[in-house]
């Protein structure tokens, strides 16, 4: 399988404090690659270098082999880059249909704003954004909820919403901070399901996560951080026998 998103030598400085060090990852064309470590382990930061949020300190980050350092944040969603975040990002008083359907305004490059005012698409565009966002929602399992007020529905149910967002604009690398966070066992066992489904399909997962049984279910490999540096790489069974990282995690409190 040929690199999809290559990271070399990835750093980040906050202040005086390196919360990434010279990380090197690829993440292959239709895998899983898990991203775990203990708190403040740098997972996030990288989750928000590779998705433009933020810019790197040093080192490079190619997607389909072009550099990313000059490409603006709102550009990626229509390069194939979407992403969900740790905490939702949810528009309460908006249905879960247009909640959705937001998702492919990034593409279709109207703003935010515009969407919430109904602003700067045709109706045919519309229709078709229409159709994928209900075509999404239906593969999550919200179809009964489409009409729903965001702000109504229980928050294992807006997690799926945010997962069928991210897949509306038809991505070829989703990136996932913690979906499975707040989820009872039952819910992250269905959306397991649903990312190998995504995978199934061709796109590719970058996923931070601290459900383990999720991540040796799914993951196709992982990579290990600790303080901000990798520590391993491998298969689930490869990085379960590992004794850096059994030692990394049992320093970790929260573990
Ligand atoms: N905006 C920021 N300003 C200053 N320091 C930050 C900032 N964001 C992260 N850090 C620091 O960088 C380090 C890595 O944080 P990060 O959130 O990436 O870790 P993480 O592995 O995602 O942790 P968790 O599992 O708890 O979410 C931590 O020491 C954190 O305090």
């Amino acid at each position: 399988m040929t690199a999809l998103l290559e990271v070399q030598q990835l750093s980040r400085d906050f202040g005086g404090v390196r919360a990434v060090n010279q990380v090197d990852f690829d993440v292959r064309q239709g895998e899983i690659l898990a991203l775990i470590g203990p708190n403040g382990a740098g997972k996030s930061t990288v989750l928000n270098m590779v998705s433009g949020v933020i810019p790197p300190s040093a080192g490079e980050i190619r997607f389909d082999g072009k550099p990313m350092a000059k490409v603006p944040g709102h550009e990626y969603a229509g390069l194939g880059i979407t992403r969900t975040f740790q905490n939702l990002q949810t528009f309460d008083d908006m249905t879960v249909l247009e909640n959705v359907m937001v998702g492919m305004h990034t593409r279709t490059r109207s703003s935010l704003l515009a969407c919430g005012m109904n602003l700067g698409s045709s109706r045919r565009e519309e229709q078709e954004m229409r159709e994928r966002a209900q075509i999404w929602l239906e593969h999550v399992g919200l179809a009964e909820e489409i009409s729903s007020l965001a702000g109504s529905l229980p928050y294992g149910k807006l997690r799926l919403m945010e997962i069928a967002r991210a897949m509306v604009a038809g991505p070829r690398l989703l990136l996932l901070d913690e979906p499975a966070a707040g989820l009872n066992h039952t819910e992250t066992a269905e959306m397991s399901r649903m990312f190998q489904e995504i995978r199934a399909n061709g796109t590719a997962i970058l996923l931070v996560e601290h459900d383990m049984d999720m991540i040796m279910t799914i993951a196709d490999r992982i990579v290990v951080l600790d303080q901000g540096a990798k520590i391993a790489e491998g298969t689930p069974r490869e990085i379960q026998e590992n004794p850096r990282v059994i030692a990394a995690y049992l320093g970790d409190d929260e573990e």
